[in-house]
């Protein structure tokens, strides 16, 4: 029955779809005999030509084949761009409405998981991103080799089809030129690429980060196996390209699902970059975490830090530090910074940021914040302020339980995915109220949002 149905809609290829509002990802959402189609690439209130691509039991996915009524938000897609590629999924509506659906998201989710007392938190406005094109400070591209033929780019989403970008309009200038003249290096100096097909050795990916107030460029190479013939050459070579400053290559294996893996080693060059947000500086090794738009970085952390509001009393927890962005920037407003980490690089670059800024008050820890917090809490330290910015998965449900205990008076969560944020307010709203969430747009043209929870403690 599953199989008749399948072939059902398979054949009837091209249907006529009206959109009625978009996804979390983006894509348009209507309906086709009653079940729900997605297309990327469709706007709400279009009447949309598809073709259907695959039938699951609850959902059909679509493809935008013309667009019959064309949407008032729709604004022209990038040129030379293929519209595939991951990372331009609302890049073709007008900005002000991929603030309004950022907003939306945050409310979406929150109707969906309903913490308690959600219908009256404030929810304010998206804060726009001042640029909107060519704001990303880092590109990580993968390379592959297809009958003679060199491609450097992402791949297509859900997929191992990789679309080469010559050109990408979020990326910063610098480091798509970078990424670009690495390709051709590698094809003159005829280094070798790591083949998935084949499982030959070679580079896989190549990350290519800037900073911002220097304009510092670090280079890594990440090479499936160890010894690629001809790397040191390419990276001698890599070097001499503008604001260049270091080239490593990390070292990963076949049967690592993640891009990077754990060997990071120094080729050529300076240890790290050297990056300014408000007046403090952070150095960045290969591997440490940070954000990916510099520009809204400073926004970000400035409206993290007026939730905040911290007293000179207090022992602030900087949970989920990356490189100690947020407690060093808080070091003078409070007795004590603790910071957790996971990274090692990252940790020591937190500590080396930490003597950089010639801060006496602030020390970062190794390890999950789940299993460290705890026992720095046995260890008799008090928790009066707590900053949270845990990856997408949001915060580990051990770590909630810890945090209603521990309790914290002054608490923030800096949230980057909504349906996280909305599940792990269920559980932190049986003894907190939530008052304000602030959005803040950190990725324009694609539907990722940056949100800020002020937690109030309940009496
Ligand atoms: C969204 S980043 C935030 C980093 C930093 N606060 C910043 O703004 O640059 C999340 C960080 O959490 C780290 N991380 C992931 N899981 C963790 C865990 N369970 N415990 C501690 N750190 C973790 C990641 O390595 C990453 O540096």
């Amino acid at each position: 029955m599953k199989n008749f149905k399948h072939q059902t809609h398979q054949k009837e290829k091209n249907v006529i779809v009206t959109i009625k509002r978009l996804g979390i990802n983006g894509e348009g959402i209507g309906y086709y005999k009653k079940k729900i189609i997605f297309i990327p690439g469709a706007l709400p209130g279009e009447v949309v030509v598809v073709k259907i691509v695959k039938d699951y039991p609850h959902y059909l996915q679509g493809e935008l084949v013309r667009i019959k009524e064309k949407s008032p938000d729709r604004v022209k897609f990038p040129k030379d761009v293929n519209p595939e590629i991951g990372g331009l999924e609302l890049a073709h509506l007008a900005y002000d409405k991929q603030l309004e659906f950022k907003k939306d998201n945050v409310v979406e989710a929150l109707k969906k998981y309903h913490p308690r007392g959600y219908a009256k938190y404030k929810i304010k406005n998206t804060i726009p991103a001042p640029d909107q094109w060519h704001y990303r400070n880092k590109a990580q591209y993968q390379i592959e080799r297809e009958r003679g033929k060199t491609k450097l780019g992402l791949f297509a989403p859900n997929s191992h089809r990789l679309i080469d970008l010559p050109t990408m309009p979020t990326q910063n200038k610098d480091t798509q030129k970078t990424e670009r003249a690495i390709k051709d290096l590698i094809d003159k100096f005829h280094v070798f690429i790591a083949d998935p097909r084949k499982h030959l050795d070679g580079i896989k990916t190549i990350a290519v980060r800037q900073s911002e107030a220097t304009g510092e460029i670090q280079v890594t190479l990440i090479t499936v196996g160890h010894k690629i013939k001809n790397l040191i050459p390419l990276a001698k070579e890599i070097m001499k390209l503008p604001n260049v400053v270091s080239v490593y290559q990390n070292e990963t294996d076949w049967n690592n699902p993640q891009v990077w893996g754990n060997k990071t080693e120094k080729l050529l060059g300076k240890n790290q970059i050297t990056e300014e947000i408000l007046d403090k500086k952070f150095a960045l090794s290969p591997r440490a975490f940070f954000q990916l738009n510099p520009v809204q970085t400073t926004t970000l952390y400035s409206e993290a830090l007026k939730l905040l509001d911290l007293t000179p009393d207090q022992t602030l927890i900087d949970a989920y530090s990356g490189v100690g962005t947020l407690g060093i920037l808080a070091a003078d407003r409070v007795k004590q910074v603790v910071g957790i980490e996971t990274i090692p690089e990252a940790v020591r670059d937190a500590k080396h940021n930490v003597e950089l800024n010639h801060i006496k008050n602030a020390d970062y820890f190794q390890g999950s914040v789940e299993k460290v917090l705890p026992q720095l809490q046995k260890g008799g330290l008090t928790v009066d302020a707590l900053i949270v910015d845990p990856p997408r998965t949001g915060l580990a449900k051990s770590l909630i339980k810890t945090l209603l205990q521990v309790k914290p008076k002054t608490f923030v969560y800096i949230s980057c995915n909504p349906s996280t944020l909305a599940q792990d307010l269920v559980l932190l709203s049986e003894a907190y109220d939530v008052r304000v969430i602030e959005n803040v747009d950190m990725l324009p043209q694609t539907p990722r949002c940056e949100c800020i929870v002020k937690l109030t403690l309940r009496n």
